[in-house]
């Protein structure tokens, strides 16, 4: 195949699997493919970097090799070359933790099939969702996502486990902090406006903005999301108590819970999320900063391998 291919490893990805398993990986790859380049990040932000530099150098192919946040921040890359139609493609190898993209897409979990993927060249393109919002430092900050975002105790338990080694490289990292949070948490009074209009005020445990299904490492929180359409579907987890949690979670994984009372679903273009409090934001699994917060689809896309 003579297509230029780089990939981009997150090595602490999976809690540090990754960095074990990619070298046999990688020999797969560069026996098919002669034009096969590797960069590990060092640390975070890293990925941003390489990304934009590779859309810049034509790379045809973009290979993530790491979890959902690898992927968000190469697809931020990507889009800092402000040329609206981006040449390179997206291939996702997911290596992470959750992997909730990645979930949503059914990508191929084999090296063969991702490499028969690579040389059929199929690809989908995907709208971005562009989040603005108050990150740690206290700046305002503009951030593009491609899965799920979310605003109250996903967002604290995404915070938590970005903090902490993980304990396993699976979903049961997911579970164990969702349980570690739960404990101390306190539903959040927010106020919520989408396409202009109040559409809710009062607690949330969480209001998830989801373009994808998954979240969590595979818990199915928008069943109704499309990925490729051009709407937000808002999940609203309302004034949960927390065996309320804990007894519809199974629920959750199944995507069966949005005919609980509590739980509201909406289709929107654009939403804003109003809060007094000091309510955690996670866009696709990454602790950026703080709801008050406002999403909505870009007109910006990225050329994903499917
Ligand atoms: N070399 C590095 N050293 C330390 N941190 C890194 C490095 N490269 C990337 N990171 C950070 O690692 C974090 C986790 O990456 P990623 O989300 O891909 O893996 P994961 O958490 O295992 O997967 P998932 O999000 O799917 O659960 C990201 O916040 C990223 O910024």
């Amino acid at each position: 195949m003579n297509k230029k291919i780089i990939a981009i490893i997150n090595p602490v990805s999976a809690g540090g699997k990754t960095a074990e398993v990619w070298p046999e990986m990688s020999k797969h790859f560069k026996k098919e493919i002669n034009n096969f380049t590797e960069k590990y990040t060092k640390e975070p932000g890293d990925a941003i970097r390489i990304a934009k530099e590779a859309v810049e150098l034509n790379y045809d192919y973009l290979l993530a090799v790491g979890g959902d946040g690898t992927v968000n921040e190469i697809i931020n890359g990507m889009l800092l070359v402000k040329d609206k139609n981006v040449n390179t493609k997206l291939v996702i190898y997911a290596q992470g933790t959750g992997s909730d993209l990645s979930r949503t897409l059914k990508l191929p979990k084999r090296i063969d099939e991702l490499i028969n993927l690579i040389k059929t060249g199929k690809s989908k393109k995907i709208k971005v969702v562009e989040a603005n919002f108050v990150n740690s430092k206290l700046e305002k900050e503009k951030r593009y996502f491609l899965n799920i975002a979310d605003c109250g105790m996903g967002a604290e338990v995404a915070k938590k486990l970005n903090e902490n080694k993980k304990i396993t490289s699976g979903s049961l990292n997911y579970i164990l902090r969702i349980f570690q949070v739960l404990f101390n948490y306190q539903n959040k009074k927010v106020k919520i406006e989408a396409d202009n209009k109040l559409i809710y005020q009062g607690k949330i445990n969480t209001a998830v903005i989801a373009h994808g299904n998954y979240f969590g490492g595979g818990i199915k929180v928008a069943p109704e999301a499309d990925l490729f359409g051009d709407k937000l579907n808002l999940i609203l987890l309302k004034d949960f108590s927390r065996l309320g949690i804990v007894l519809n979670l199974i629920k959750g994984y199944k995507g069966k819970h949005l005919s609980h009372p509590l739980v509201d679903s909406y289709q929107v273009e654009e939403l804003k999320i109003m809060t007094k409090e000091s309510v955690e934001l996670e866009l696709d699994g990454e602790s950026v900063g703080r709801c008050n917060a406002k999403f909505k689809i870009s007109e910006r896309e990225i050329d994903v391998l499917i």
